[in-house]
């Protein structure tokens, strides 16, 4: 197969990519983050009562006019503990912030400007005003409103929203079941003592991470060795397991033990493509196994991390319901830069700021596809385009975040 360019790879891999069906409901402190499956209405109305904003004293503003006359204190209204009664003319009802207005007070004088004479009396000093500091009923919401429209991401305030509007649970979307799989029998897990030879299998933590931040329960199934038979029975394992995306680390080359794309095929597996013309990242591969989505991401950890923020993370987000966003930003450059070749570049860089309003993006130097160091330390990906021409420090650019 020859070198897809990224667009159309893209493409290929987003075809029918849609938010998964099915809901679960989650006690409301494990809901932050996830999509709500249908509008939430209001089950309550919030506040409930007219509540005091301030604490004071609750009155009828014609009592607090300009003549300011001692008035009769009657009685005290705190939050969970209201004043049972009214309030006539000439009286006052000592109030604290969310305590329910008593009836016949349409107005709260805050008690910086009232002078308590008594225990029963207190005077005004500053005339009082009809409703100042009184939250009506309903001011937030009223019972049956919508609070959330239904695909609304749960924020931390939205999490809020929902526990005011009286829920303990929420249901929201099933998040796509992602299931990541190291191969290479020089791979041992961080933590085991490692051969000659081996090395720490890194990337499926990261790429965990970034799909779990994504909106995906990630399934971690280890490391399986270059044996096709093995990598076979994992993905069995995965279509059993209802995975949404199964995804494979390394093994996407050429070499005599790349064995993936090998594995998808002896299981009919028809991929929408393998290569793409990028650096790093270019053995990336994509396919479905019936219901389930394959993605082969390459070893080298780089290519391993800038594939998957470039493909597997916008397919994880189409399929737990996230709205599509641009991912290229613009600034400028901060170094100059050669010709390219027909691959497009993602270049791991640091991102920075002048006192120009736009970003400067300037590249490391050592951009080998093997260096978790250099990635580590990356802000973002700097976006050479394919054959794009040899561009100076200051000229315009697009990057990606990374995260
Ligand atoms: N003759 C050619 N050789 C290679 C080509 C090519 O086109 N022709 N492409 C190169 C490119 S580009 C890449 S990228 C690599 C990727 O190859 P694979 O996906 O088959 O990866 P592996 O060979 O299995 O491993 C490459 C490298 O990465 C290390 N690795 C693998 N898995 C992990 C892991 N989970 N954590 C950390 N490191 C991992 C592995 O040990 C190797 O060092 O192929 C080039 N070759
Ligand atoms: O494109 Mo590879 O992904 O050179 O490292």
């Amino acid at each position: 197969m020859s070198l897809l360019s990224v667009d159309a790879a893209f493409a290929l891999l987003m075809e029918g990519a849609a938010a998964i069906e099915g809901t679960e409901s989650l006690a409301l402190h494990d809901a932050h983050g996830r999509i709500l499956a249908a509008d939430l209405v209001a089950l309550r109305t919030q506040p409930a009562f007219a509540a005091s904003a301030m604490d004071g004293y609750a009155l009828r503003a014609a009592d607090a006019d300009a003549t300011l006359v001692p008035l009769s204190v009657i009685g005290e209204s705190a939050a969970g503990r209201a004043f049972n009664g009214s309030l006539g003319p000439g009286e006052a009802v000592r109030i604290f912030t969310g305590a329910p207005v008593p009836a016949g007070a349409d107005a709260i004088l805050i008690q910086e400007n009232a002078d308590r004479l008594s225990p029963d009396k207190v005077l005004p000093l500053e005339p009082a005003v009809t409703g100042r500091h009184i939250r009506k009923a309903g001011a937030d919401f009223s019972a049956g409103d919508v609070l959330l429209e239904g695909s609304t991401r749960l924020t931390a305030g939205a999490v809020a929203l929902a526990a005011s509007g009286g829920y303990p649970r929420v249901t929201v979307r099933r998040r796509p079941r992602v299931a990541i799989l190291a191969t290479g029998d020089e791979l041992v897990l961080p933590g085991e003592s490692v051969g000659p030879s081996q090395i720490v299998a890194s990337n499926s933590y990261g790429v965990t991470a970034m799909v779990a931040a994504t909106g995906a329960e990630a399934l971690d199934y280890g490391i399986a060795h270059d044996d096709a038979e093995e990598i076979g029975g994992f993905l069995d394992r995965a279509r059993a397991e209802n995975v949404d995306i199964f995804v494979t680390i390394g093994g996407a080359s050429v070499g005599d033990h790349d064995l993936v794309g090998q594995v998808f095929a002896s299981r009919g597996v028809a991929l929408d493509f393998w290569k793409v013309a990028m650096r790093p990242g270019k053995p990336l591969m994509a396919g479905r196994f019936g219901p389930m989505r394959l993605v082969g991401l390459p070893g080298n950890p780089a290519s391993s991390m800038v594939a998957a923020t470039l493909f597997l993370k916008p397919l994880v987000a189409a399929l737990a319901g996230f709205p599509r966003i641009p991912i290229y930003r613009d600034a400028v450059l901060g170094a100059d830069m050669p010709e390219n070749d027909l691959r497009a570049d993602f270049i791991r860089a640091r991102l920075g700021h002048s006192h120009a309003v736009t970003p400067i993006v300037t590249p490391f130097g050592r951009q080998d596809s093997s260096l978790l160091s250099i990635y580590a330390h990356a802000d973002v990906l700097l976006l050479r385009e394919p054959f794009a021409p040899a561009a100076k420090a200051g000229d315009p650019c697009r990057y990606i975040v990374l995260d």
